[in-house]
């Protein structure tokens, strides 16, 4: 495995949502291993991570990640990005549980029984095996999240995305996921508002108005980033305005 295989690189990256330029021009190359990305609400953050695994088309420039170029396609991408959305809903595609977990693995070549039995043992390993046969409707909205997790995690990606995940989940659970991110041996990119949660990221990138505004330390990034936000008495809704 070279370098480049093991890096995500931006090289001059526009990225458009119905017509309009939302990512512009954008150069940033993420080798290491945990990286958080913080920005105001409409700043781009998800319209970025979308392009990882072919969600979103590149418009302009190049994208590469672990090895493989956005020109190959989304299909390509989505074998190397497994990626969690902000809302289960957008995820879930399965009547159960278990479904959701075992097709993965079936999509991997992985056998009916063996994929069922790793889908019930990483259930019973976050204690939610009694869920497995559950509707999925019927679940929570925390329950559902962690099961769009879990769904990710069975499939063993290079590079797993999570767009603000954490929004449903108790503190317990919260705990309990961020414990198994910092264990992974793959790349995670983690999109949050919760500036605590990247404090011992490698890596944080500050997104503002689909450009680069910092890359680096979480200890620099964080504290300009709240500085910026928060000082000044003209406080008001730029970012979510933005449209
Ligand atoms: N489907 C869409 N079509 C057109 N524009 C869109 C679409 N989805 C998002 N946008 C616009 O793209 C911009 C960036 O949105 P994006 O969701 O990437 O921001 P974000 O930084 O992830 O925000 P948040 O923190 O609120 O999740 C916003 O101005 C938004 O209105």
């Amino acid at each position: 495995m070279n370098e480049t295989s093991k890096t995500i690189s931006f090289d001059h990256v526009s990225i458009e949502r119905s017509g309009t330029t939302i990512i512009r021009d954008l150069t940033v190359q993420l080798p290491d291993q945990r990286v958080g990305i913080i920005g105001r609400n409409g700043s781009g953050k998800s319209t970025l991570v979308r392009s990882l695994n072919g969600l979103l088309p590149v418009s302009a420039g190049s994208l590469h990640v672990h090895g493989v170029s956005a020109e190959e396609g989304a299909k390509k991408l989505a074998r190397v990005t497994g990626f969690v959305f902000q809302n289960p809903d957008h995820q879930l595609i399965f009547p159960t549980a278990l479904e959701e977990l075992s097709f993965g693995l079936r999509q991997l070549g992985v056998g009916k029984a063996d994929a069922k039995a790793q889908g019930l043992a990483l259930l019973q390993d976050h204690g939610i095996a009694p869920l497995a046969e559950r509707p999925v409707h019927e679940l929570s909205e925390g329950q559902k999240q962690l099961i769009c997790i879990l769904a990710v995690l069975i499939m063993e990606p290079k590079l797993v995305v999570l767009d603000e995940p954490f929004s449903s989940l108790d503190l317990r659970t919260r705990a309990a996921l961020r414990r198994k991110l910092e264990k992974l041996d793959q790349q995670v990119i983690f999109v949050s508002h919760e500036l605590d949660a990247l404090s011992d990221y490698d890596k944080v990138l500050w997104i503002e108005d689909g450009a680069v505004k910092q890359f680096g330390a979480p200890s620099d990034v964080l504290a300009a980033y709240q500085e910026h936000e928060l000082s000044g008495a003209d406080l008001h809704f730029e970012g979510a305005a933005r449209a």
